[in-house]
C-alpha cells in the first residue's frame, strides 16, 4: 500500500488576472479551487493512474473540512487527522503576466496530533511506500521527516521525499528511495545556480553520495534528470505542449515515477512515466488523467 503524508494541506485558489497591478484593486477573469498540498496531489494522481493510496496528514477548520470533502469526492481514501485550532491554508496562485504564488504557513500541529500520526505509521509493513511531501508548519523542526524515517528505519518501507532545504537534506542519511527537488531547490541546497542538465547531474550525484538512492530533478519546461541507484543517468527534454496549469506538475511527476517503478521495477520506464505525468498535469487545468499521460508517453 502507498501512503502519502501532507503535514500542510491546502485549498489552492488559482486566479487569472489580466495585467495584475501591485497596490491596486485587481479583478479576476477566472478562478478555480482545488484541494492541494504535495502528498494529497500525489494521491490524487495515483488514483487517476489506477493505484490506490491512503492520504495521511493534518487538517483544521472549515478549509480542512472542505479539503477532506473534496478528496473523498474524488474517490481517494483519507485518514487526515483533524486538529483543534486554526485552519488549513488557502494558497493563492496568481496567473497574470507572470505567475506568483503565496503559500500559507499552516496551522500549528500539537504533540498529541503528531502522536496520532505515529500510531498510523505503526501499521506500515515491509513493502509499503510512504511519500513525505511538502512544507511543514513553521513551528515544527526541520528534522520532522528524518525523525519519521528514523522511526521506520527497520521496517523496509520505501520512502519518497519531496521537500526543500534542511527538511530534505536531513533525510539523506536514512536512504530515501527517491527525492525530487526541482533544479532551483537543488541549487539552493548547495548555494549555487544550476545552469543546465550537466550542472544538475553533478549536484544530484552529491545528494546521492549523501544517501539518497534515486535523485529525480525536475526542471519545469527544461525537462528532467534522474540519477538512479544502479548508476544510470537519464535525461529528458520536457514534452511539448501548451501549459494550462502547472500547479501540481512536480507532485504529478512524483506520482508518475512511483507508479512506473512500482508496476515495472524499471528506472527508465519510471522516469519517462514521471516526465509524462508531470507534463500531462501542466498541460491541463486538473491533475493528469491516465489517458493524458498515455498520450504523452506515446510521444517520448
Ligand atoms: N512548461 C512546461 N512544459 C512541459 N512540461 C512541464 C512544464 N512545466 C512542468 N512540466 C513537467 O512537470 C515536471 C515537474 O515540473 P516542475 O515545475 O519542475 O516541478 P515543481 O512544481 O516541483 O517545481 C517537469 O519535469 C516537466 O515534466
Ligand atoms: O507545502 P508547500 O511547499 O507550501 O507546497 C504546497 C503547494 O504545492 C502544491 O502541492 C503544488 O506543488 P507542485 O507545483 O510543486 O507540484 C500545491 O498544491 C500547494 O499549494
Amino acid at each position: 500500500m502507498v501512503y502519502t503524508v501532507t503535514f500542510n494541506p491546502s485549498l489552492d485558489y488559482i486566479v487569472n488576472v489580466s495585467d495584475f497591478k501591485l497596490g491596486q484593486v485587481n479583478r479576476t477573469e477566472k478562478e478555480v479551487m482545488f484541494p492541494g498540498g504535495k502528498g494529497i496531489n500525489v494521491s490524487i494522481v495515483l488514483k487517476n493512474l489506477g493505484m490506490e493510496s491512503t492520504i495521511l496528514g493534518f487538517t483544521a477548520g472549515f478549509t480542512g473540512e472542505e479539503i477532506q470533502r473534496r478528496v473523498k469526492e474524488m474517490g481517494c481514501v483519507e485518514k487526515l487527522i483533524p486538529i483543534a485550532n486554526g485552519y488549513s491554508r488557502i494558497n493563492l496562485k496568481l496567473r497574470s503576466n507572470e505567475e506568483s504564488e503565496i503559500n500559507g504557513m499552516g496551522p500549528e500541529i500539537g504533540k498529541e496530533d503528531i502522536d496520532k500520526l505515529y500510531q498510523m505509521l505503526d501499521t506500515l509493513k515491509a513493502g509499503d511506500v510512504l511519500v513525505l511531501a511538502g512544507s511543514i508548519p513553521a513551528s515544527m523542526p526541520s528534522t520532522m521527516y528524518s525523525d519519521i524515517m528514523e522511526y521506520l528505519q527497520n521496517k523496509e518501507v520505501m520512502i519518497a521525499v519531496d521537500a526543500t532545504k534542511d527538511l530534505l537534506v536531513n533525510v539523506l542519511p536514512f536512504h530515501p528511495f527517491v527525492i525530487k527537488p526541482n533544479n532551483y531547490e537543488l541549487g539552493e541546497i548547495f548555494n549555487v545556480t544550476l545552469k543546465d542538465k550537466k550542472d544538475v547531474i553533478v549536484y544530484a550525484k552529491k545528494l546521492q553520495e549523501q544517501g539518497a538512492r534515486n535523485v529525480l530533478v525536475s526542471m519545469a519546461g527544461d525537462g528532467a534528470v534522474l540519477v538512479a541507484e544502479d548508476g544510470s543517468v537519464y535525461e529528458s527534454e520536457a514534452p511539448k505542449g501548451k501549459v494550462v496549469n502547472s500547479v501540481g506538475a512536480g507532485d504529478s511527476m512524483v506520482a508518475g515515477f512511483l507508479y512506473g517503478y512500482l508496476t515495472t521495477q524499471n528506472y527508465e520506464i519510471a522516469f519517462k512515466n514521471g516526465v509524462a505525468t508531470g507534463s500531462a498535469s501542466a498541460f491541463s487545468e486538473n491533475l493528469a488523467t491516465k489517458e493524458e499521460v498515455e498520450a504523452i508517453l506515446n510521444t517520448l
